[in-house]
């Protein structure tokens, strides 16, 4: 218990540091500070600037370290990305698992169209020596309240181990904001489990048992009371196969219906990516051990509803008999002819067909509405919702129509 405490600051202590002003790089960031309420009005907080006013070399490094841009096209370079971030990444509080994104995934997170080769940010030891330090960005169109804004997508930000608390993640930060904003872009969109100045949506996940038993021995559940082993894994049993008619992989030619089906959906809620057909493409086409995406056709052939979820495994630390917990993440979902909630359940189905041990969805979107009927644990995992360089209202999960990876 002692340990326990020692280990988190309080509440208190924590929101004391963020009043007390106790971000040395955060405070001089163009970002709300954690007391800051904003109406109906949005727009940037920064003063407006042109790639001109951005300077044209790289941030300076402390001297055993140089940049590198890691080229996700090589075999040997997405390897060391892949090394740096399954040792290096985020893990939960008690470390029994950390992310173990594979390169697959990386090369799908990171190449979506538009993509750029130089925000995809290292950092080396001199002489091209061991990758120590990453962070990514990639373009997107982002609309907020009323606004569509080009934004920068910010995810993978990871210093090693032994340079924790070196203040590296402040310059690797400045560094992708340097790019960015000489590509005439101004504003990012990024999420994380801590809490920063300041959140602009602060959402939860739940998870849905698939292998109960699997969960319970490596800790990621536990037995509820008056439950026996038996007992649960009978209450998480799901059908073999999908109870709706005419489920069925998406595929190429799905991609204007699918697109037509997400955009309109997305409209519902004030923040949503605004994709172009081609990201539908890219983001929501079935890629083998990536994603996942499953379309309904009704009686006339007509695709009317659809369910995605990616794969994002964890690894398993310290466990003698498992070491990778499979996961499947709630992905982009819009049930048109169907209760949301049957449409979920089927993907459910076709995520334990798949092998999945949990099922994880955040509270955003319409996912209320399914959780506590299809069995959906809350977790104790927050997401905290961030935009840079952009002041707006706070928002609650239910009007988030963003998941990133
Ligand atoms: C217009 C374009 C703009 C583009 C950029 C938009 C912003 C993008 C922002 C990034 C979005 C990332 C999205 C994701 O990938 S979220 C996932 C983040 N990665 C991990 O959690 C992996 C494991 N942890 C690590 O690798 C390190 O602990 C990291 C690298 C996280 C911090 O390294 P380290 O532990 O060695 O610390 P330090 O001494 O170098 O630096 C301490 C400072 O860093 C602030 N810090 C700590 N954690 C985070 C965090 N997750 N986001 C933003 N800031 C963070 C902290 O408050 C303090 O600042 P201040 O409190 O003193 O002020
Ligand atoms: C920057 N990209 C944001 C998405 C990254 N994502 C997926 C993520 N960010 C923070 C979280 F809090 C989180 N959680 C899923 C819930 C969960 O499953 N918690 C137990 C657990 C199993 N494996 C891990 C690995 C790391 C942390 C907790 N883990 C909590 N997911």
């Amino acid at each position: 218990q002692l340990q326990q405490m020692l280990k988190k600051r309080g509440p208190c202590e924590e929101s004391r540091r963020h009043t007390a002003r106790e971000h040395a790089f955060w405070d001089t960031q163009p970002v709300p500070s954690m007391s800051a309420e904003y109406d109906q009005d949005t727009g940037p907080l920064d003063v407006v600037k042109t790639p001109d006013d951005v300077r044209a070399d790289p941030y300076p490094l402390p001297a055993q370290f140089e940049w590198c841009t890691c080229d996700v096209d090589s075999e040997t370079e997405i390897l060391e990305v892949y090394t740096l971030l399954t040792e290096n990444y985020v893990e939960d509080d008690d470390s029994m698992f950390r992310f173990d994104y594979s390169t697959d995934f990386l090369r799908w997170a990171l190449k979506p169209p538009e993509y750029l080769r130089s925000w995809h940010l290292g950092v080396r030891v001199k002489g091209g020596g061991k990758l120590v330090g990453f962070i990514t960005g990639i373009p997107a169109n982002i609309q907020v309240f009323d606004k569509v804004v080009q934004m920068a997508e910010i995810n993978f930000l990871c210093v090693h181990k032994k340079l924790r608390s070196k203040r590296l993640a402040p310059v690797l930060i400045k560094e992708i904001t340097r790019r960015v904003n000489r590509e005439n872009i101004w504003q990012a969109v990024y999420t994380a489990g801590v809490v920063l100045p300041r959140p602009v949506s602060e959402c939860r996940y739940h998870h849905r048992s698939l292998n109960p038993k699997k969960l319970i021995e490596v800790g990621f559940s536990h037995l509820g009371a008056r439950m026996t082993m038996a007992r649960t894994i009978k209450l998480y049993k799901v059908p073999e196969s999908p109870q709706l008619s005419g489920m069925r992989e998406m595929k190429k030619e799905d991609v204007p219906r699918v697109h037509g089906l997400v955009s309109n959906y997305l409209k519902k809620f004030h923040l949503h990516p605004d994709f172009s057909p081609a990201e539908v493409e890219h983001w929501m086409l079935p890629r083998p051990g990536v994603v996942y995406c499953y379309v309904r056709e009704n009686g006339k052939g007509e695709v009317t509803d659809v369910c995605s979820f990616y794969n994002l495994p964890s690894s398993i630390l310290g466990h003698e008999k498992h070491t990778v917990l499979k996961a499947a993440y709630s992905y982009w979902n819009v049930a048109t002819t169907v209760p949301l909630q049957d449409l979920m359940y089927d993907a459910l189905i076709l995520a334990k067909q798949q092998d999945f041990d949990v099922f994880n969805a955040l509270d955003v979107m319409e996912n209320e509405s399914f959780l506590k009927e299809l069995k959906f644990g809350i977790g104790d995992g927050y997401l905290q919702y961030y935009l840079y360089n952009w002041k707006c209202p706070k928002i609650d999960p239910g009007n988030m129509g963003l998941v990133l990876l």
